[in-house]
């Protein structure tokens, strides 16, 4: 019987298998931050071990940085104490760091793929949940722990029971003004939050083959956001040409033999997937949030639905109480809730094309009055590319505030946080009670919707300006 593209990749790394026991992979790439690290490196020192390939480990300061005055120390110390301690952990186990300034650093799951790093076949992990971010390479990446993550620096391998495959498939071109965000947030809503436990997700069909390696990296990031254990794309031309010619892309007759490998990773006709799903992208509309978790979306076109409406009883409690945290009262036309925040950026949509959405929506108009706007590249990279381009210039004429790369307002490590209150239309990927501060209430949107948002002052797609 034929394999899955997944499946593929899984036995590639298997170095051991035992009847009843977890399997043994190889890891060809870690990834490292501050956040989930401590601990890790704590355990290598105590048992004096030593970081096993610190050529395969890359760590990057991200979600602790602040997005402002690069040059003054921290102020928050835990942030502080956090970024230090990286730094010294990877000066002592001889680990290539990325700090605050560098030309590199930036969000984990950017700067990874745009150095080349990740690539078809591999098998990527960090202390992340969004390591599923880097599948849309054609790699197996997930998230692990952080005795998961020491388990690999001390061995570069990890114990793992291998995964279900799922395929999710986008039948049909994506219609205009439909992104990779709306398509992903729609999946969400559709299987929910705990559709794709279990499984690797393999997302397949014409709409997601005419997506950019952008639009692939943002669905694949928020396949953990619908429970899956990690989401891949199988790689193609798009793929071998965005990685061609990056820094750790491989070169000559190298480059030759592995894209004669890449091209045989895909699933094979007779393969069967344990679960399947299938959505004709022509259903599909710009998408957004309403609740408190990321399945609880809509059209953009809907309203703030009724709890009632649910014949779950689960569901139906988990949305009287979404409404109650957001403060929204069920008929409201999605388009009516008014912002006072727009946040661009995060691993998922802070990449070049992300703030090329966000400048031409943008160009030659302003942001409605009381509502603040950051635009955050998700690294140093894309940030200097966005200024080559001008879009910088754009973003600030237009009245939003063009920062330094980080994690920032997707989460609230760092000073750029939500009040109490306060309503955000936010192109991260988790909208939770608190996330992006605490009682702040987040509405997951694409970054042209965040762009159209933030000159309305109420949730809109480009096509209302
Ligand atoms: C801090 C980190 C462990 C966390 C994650 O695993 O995803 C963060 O990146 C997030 O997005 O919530
Ligand atoms: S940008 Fe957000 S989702 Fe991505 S790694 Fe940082 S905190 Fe996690």
């Amino acid at each position: 019987m034929g394999r899955t593209l997944a499946e593929k990749v899984y036995d590639a790394h298997v170095v051991r298998r035992a009847e009843g026991e977890p399997d043994l992979l190889y890891i060809d790439l870690h990834l490292v931050h501050e956040v989930t690290s401590p601990q890790a490196f704590d355990g290598l020192r105590m048992a004096g071990r030593p970081v096993r390939r610190p050529d395969l480990t890359i760590a990057t300061e991200d979600h602790n940085v602040p997005t402002t005055d690069l040059l003054k120390p921290i102020a928050d110390p835990v942030s502080r104490t956090q970024v230090e301690t990286l730094r010294k952990n990877c000066s002592e186990f001889g680990v290539r760091l990325h700090p605050m300034g560098d030309a590199s650093q930036g969000i984990v799951h950017v700067m990874g793929p745009q150095l080349g790093l990740t690539q078809p076949g591999m098998t990527v992990v960090c202390g992340d949940s969004h390591t599923s971010t880097h599948g849309a390479f054609g790699a197996l990446a997930f998230g692990i722990g952080t005795s998961e993550v020491e388990h690999v620096l001390a061995t570069q391998t990890l114990p793992q029971v291998q995964p279900k495959t799922m395929a999710v498939t986008v039948e049909g071109p994506l219609p205009e003004g439909v992104t990779a965000k709306d398509l992903i947030l729609a999946v969400i809503a559709r299987i929910g939050t705990g559709g794709g436990q279990g499984h690797i997700i393999e997302y397949r069909g014409e709409a997601i083959r005419s997506l950019t390696m952008e639009g692939r990296m943002t669905v694949c990031n928020m396949s953990i956001e619908a429970g899956a254990r990690a989401g891949m794309i199988a790689p193609d031309e798009t793929t071998f040409e965005y990685l061609k010619g990056r820094p750790h892309a491989p070169r000559g007759e190298d480059w030759d033999r592995a894209v004669e490998y890449w091209t045989s990773l895909r699933t094979d006709d007779d393969a069967v997937f344990d679960k399947e799903v299938v959505i004709d992208a022509a259903e599909l509309t710009p998408f957004v949030t309403w609740g408190t978790n990321p399945g609880q979306g809509l059209p953009l076109g809907e309203s703030v639905p009724d709890p009632v409406s649910f014949t779950d009883p689960v569901q139906r409690q988990a949305a009287e109480r979404a409404l109650d945290y957001m403060g929204l009262t069920a008929g409201t036309p999605l388009r009516d809730i008014r912002v006072d925040t727009v946040f661009v950026g995060s691993c998922t949509n802070g990449r070049i094309e992300d703030l090329r959405a966000v400048a031409g929506v943008l160009g030659g108009r302003k942001i409605a009055d009381g509502v603040r706007m950051l635009v955050v590249p998700g690294s140093m990279e894309v940030k200097k590319q966005a200024e080559e381009e001008g879009l910088d210039e754009v973003i600030a004429a237009s009245g939003a505030e063009w920062r330094e790369a980080g994690c920032s307002m997707c989460l609230a490590m760092n000073p750029d946080k939500l009040t109490p209150g306060e309503r955000s239309a936010s192109t991260s990927n988790r909208n939770f009670e608190g996330r992006q501060g605490p009682g702040g209430r987040t509405h997951l949107v694409s970054p042209a919707v965040a762009a159209a948002t933030a000159v309305t002052g109420r949730l809109a797609a480009p096509a209302d300006l």
